[in-house]
């Protein structure tokens, strides 16, 4: 495969399972050293992962002070950092929105939502400094049509739709693009947390009448965060089988 990352670093949140570790697989096999973000980073087996990442740091995305922390970690052991992928997310409950607990709401938005923001924050004025950087946000095409009964996480990934945008016109004279991606139901531990009633209605809405692949999606977020995508910032890249509409 093409090293059109190397020399570059990249970090993963949620990289430990599902669609991140794809990801952090993908982007290492285009030659980034890759840092794992995740709330637990033990049990990484290199063989079974086909990697070593360069850094596997515990850190909770809401909370500001854990992604500063490690943050600075990752730049006193690495030196710089040109890629930030933010894939950390949760659902919550699956429950209409007048029934939606106030906590539960809050730690979605918490996650999905002010976890990009913080990494984003933290990360930009590193990014903006060095004239290079390329930010993917993982949406989801929930974030684009509203999915019923998991409102706080629509709404969650509605707003990191609408953050990439604002930020990246902030932030197109300098080096620093931001994407996101808004995928459509892909088979991992979070999709279990749906009903199989809310999965088979998610699929039925694909044209292509099947799920997304995780390779699908790192295949194209690999592409956004390199250099040669290079006039493509606040956009949102679909990868939702024909069912996307805008
Ligand atoms: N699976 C899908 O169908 C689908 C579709 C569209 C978008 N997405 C999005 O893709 C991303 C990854 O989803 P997935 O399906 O791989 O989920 P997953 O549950 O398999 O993996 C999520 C990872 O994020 C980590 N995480 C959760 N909270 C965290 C926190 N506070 N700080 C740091 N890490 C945290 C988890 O420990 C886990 O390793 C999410 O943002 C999700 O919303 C998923
Ligand atoms: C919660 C998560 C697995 C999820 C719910 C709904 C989707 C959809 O396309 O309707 C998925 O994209 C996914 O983000």
């Amino acid at each position: 495969m093409s090293q059109y990352l190397q020399g570059q670093t990249a970090i993963v949140t949620g990289g430990m399972r599902g669609i991140g570790l794809g990801i952090a697989q993908r982007l290492h096999a285009a030659g980034a050293q890759v840092v794992i973000w995740d709330l637990a980073v033990d049990g990484w087996d290199a063989a079974e992962q086909g990697f070593e990442p360069v850094l596997r740091q515990s850190v909770d995305v809401s909370s500001l002070a854990s992604v500063e922390a490690a943050f600075a970690h990752v730049l006193a052991q690495v030196g710089q950092v040109e890629i930030l992928v933010n894939n950390a997310g949760i659902n919550g409950p699956v429950v209409p929105a007048w029934e939606y607990p106030p906590a539960a709401w809050d730690k979605v938005i918490a996650i999905d939502l002010n976890g990009v923001f913080y990494c984003c924050r933290t990360a930009i004025p590193h990014m903006r400094e060095r004239g290079y950087g390329r930010i993917v946000n993982v949406a989801s095409m929930a974030g684009k049509d509203g999915v019923q009964y998991i409102s706080a996480y629509s709404a969650a990934k509605a707003g990191v739709i609408a953050f990439t945008k604002a930020a990246a016109k902030e932030l197109a004279q300098d080096g620093v693009l931001l994407n996101c991606v808004a995928p459509a139901m892909v088979e991992t531990p979070l999709m279990a947390e749906m009903t199989p009633e809310h999965i088979a209605a998610s699929k039925a809405k694909i044209p292509m009448g099947r799920f997304l692949k995780v390779e699908e999606i790192a295949n194209m977020v690999s592409w956004i965060a390199g250099p040669e995508c290079s006039f493509t910032t606040g956009f949102v890249f679909d990868l939702s089988g024909g069912r996307a509409t805008y």
